[in-house]
């Protein structure tokens, strides 16, 4: 298993590609996305390795040549990592670590090995050893290499195969643990989400790094973990909140990012159960991201996968305080106004013309517009809560104070 604190602690170069799926834009964004990653792994990117294809190689990722190019590199300014910006197969990554020499990681196992470093509770431990354990199996063949070059095609059930057949049981036995004992923690805490009654639940769910401990800890005034890193919560938080007269449950909880790693949804589940029991989706985006759309697709689609895309949703655009915008001079006639030129302004336009889906724009930092926040979240909640509890209106009784 990859040790969680010394996976990388060294200079790495990053690599990805441009395809006719994501251009040269695109690919540099995605390169951005992976240092910030790198950073927050520990580890020091220090050159970025771009190759134009029209897909990624299925062999080697790039093609050969380029790699040839990262190898020399690697040499001759002691790089101790390669970090690709994708999943790699089991067969890119053979034949990768063939050629170049030193520690390999996609994108995926980087992911892994930030919520490994951060996972505090016995629940995202076991969860993520899980997904950790998961993307190792098929990934063990990496000795067939060495047999293979020595024994050639013929009397290869020697001593090697039983002994990765050896390693393979032992990782499967693994994985069976783990999930018998994610088992018994997902009865405990549904248990625990029983117990909280009939409370309407509302969760915060976004893309990493947008806000949501914060908006979290100013809405509860609790104190919940929050650093500009990414994926800095891993485990949920539930507060009870007050808004006027209507108590609520708040959950914070883990942030989304682009591909996630199917092995992590799945063993996330009970965390992700949070989300798909809560009665209310508060959806917050960082507007001060360039890619703040691309985030919000990426997070919808993982609220498709865990079938929770069709709940009441406030879109809550957030960090409006560092929201900048491109200018077009008055006398420019020919510089045609695009989304990097919209004002906030514009962007509230935008999504307050779209009528099947609330939304708010705040700074959770600053505390820009939180009364307008409140209000709106208090009438969303509100709707559910007279369902709820159709004779208990005394709940309602609003009294003004003069
Ligand atoms: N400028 C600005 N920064 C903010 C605002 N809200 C949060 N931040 C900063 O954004 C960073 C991430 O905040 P978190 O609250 O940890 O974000 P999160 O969504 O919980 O992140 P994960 O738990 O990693 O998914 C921190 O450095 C915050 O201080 C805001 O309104 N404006
Ligand atoms: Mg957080």
């Amino acid at each position: 298993m990859i040790d969680a604190k010394e996976a990388i602690s060294e200079k790495a170069v990053l690599i990805g590609v441009i395809t006719q799926l994501q251009d040269e834009t695109k690919s540099e964004e995605y390169l951005d996305e992976l240092e910030f990653l790198t950073h927050t792994a520990g580890g020091v990117p220090v050159k970025r390795f771009v190759q134009k294809l029209d897909r990624p190689n299925p062999k080697t990722f790039l093609g050969t040549g380029k790699l040839e190019d990262v190898r020399d590199y690697i040499k001759t300014h002691d790089i101790g990592t390669a970090i690709f910006d994708d999943e790699l197969s089991p067969a890119q990554l053979r034949n990768i670590e063939k050629i170049l020499d030193c520690k390999i990681l996609d994108r995926t196992n980087l992911i892994l090995d930030i919520f490994a470093q951060r996972a505090q509770t016995s629940s995202a431990k076991t969860q993520v050893e899980l997904a950790q354990h998961e993307y190792l199996l098929p990934r063990l063949t990496r000795l067939w290499t060495h047999l293979d070059k020595q024994k050639g095609g013929i009397g290869m059930r020697g001593p090697g195969e039983t002994e990765i057949e050896t390693d393979r049981r032992i990782i499967r036995d693994k994985i069976t643990l783990l999930k018998k004992r994610l088992q018994t923690i997902d009865k405990q805490m549904a248990v625990q989400r029983k117990n909280r009654g009939k409370m309407v639940r509302v969760a915060l769910v976004g893309y990493t790094n947008v806000g949501k401990s914060t908006l979290m800890n100013v809405i509860s005034k609790s104190e919940v973990f929050a650093e500009n890193k990414l994926f800095a919560t891993l485990d949920t938080t539930v507060r009870k909140v007050v808004i006027k007269n209507i108590p609520f449950l708040m959950t914070d909880t883990v942030g989304f990012i682009r591909k996630l790693p199917t092995q992590l949804v799945e063993s996330f589940k009970s965390t992700l159960d949070e989300v798909r029991e809560a009665d209310l989706l508060l959806h917050v985006v960082d507007i001060s991201h360039p890619n703040f759309e691309d985030h919000i697709a990426s997070v919808n689609a993982i609220l498709t996968d865990i079938k929770s895309d069709d709940k009441p949703t406030v879109m809550v655009f957030n960090k409006i305080d560092a929201y900048e915008h491109e200018t077009i001079d008055e006398d420019d006639l020919v510089t045609e106004k695009t989304k990097e030129h919209y004002t906030l302004q514009d962007w509230k336009k935008t999504w307050m013309n779209k009528n099947d889906v609330e939304s708010i724009f705040i700074s959770a930092l600053n505390k820009e517009n939180l009364d307008d926040f409140k209000e709106l979240v208090y009438e969303e909640v509100k709707k559910i809560h007279i369902q709820r509890f159709p004779y208990n209106d005394f709940l309602y009784y609003e009294y003004k104070e003069e």
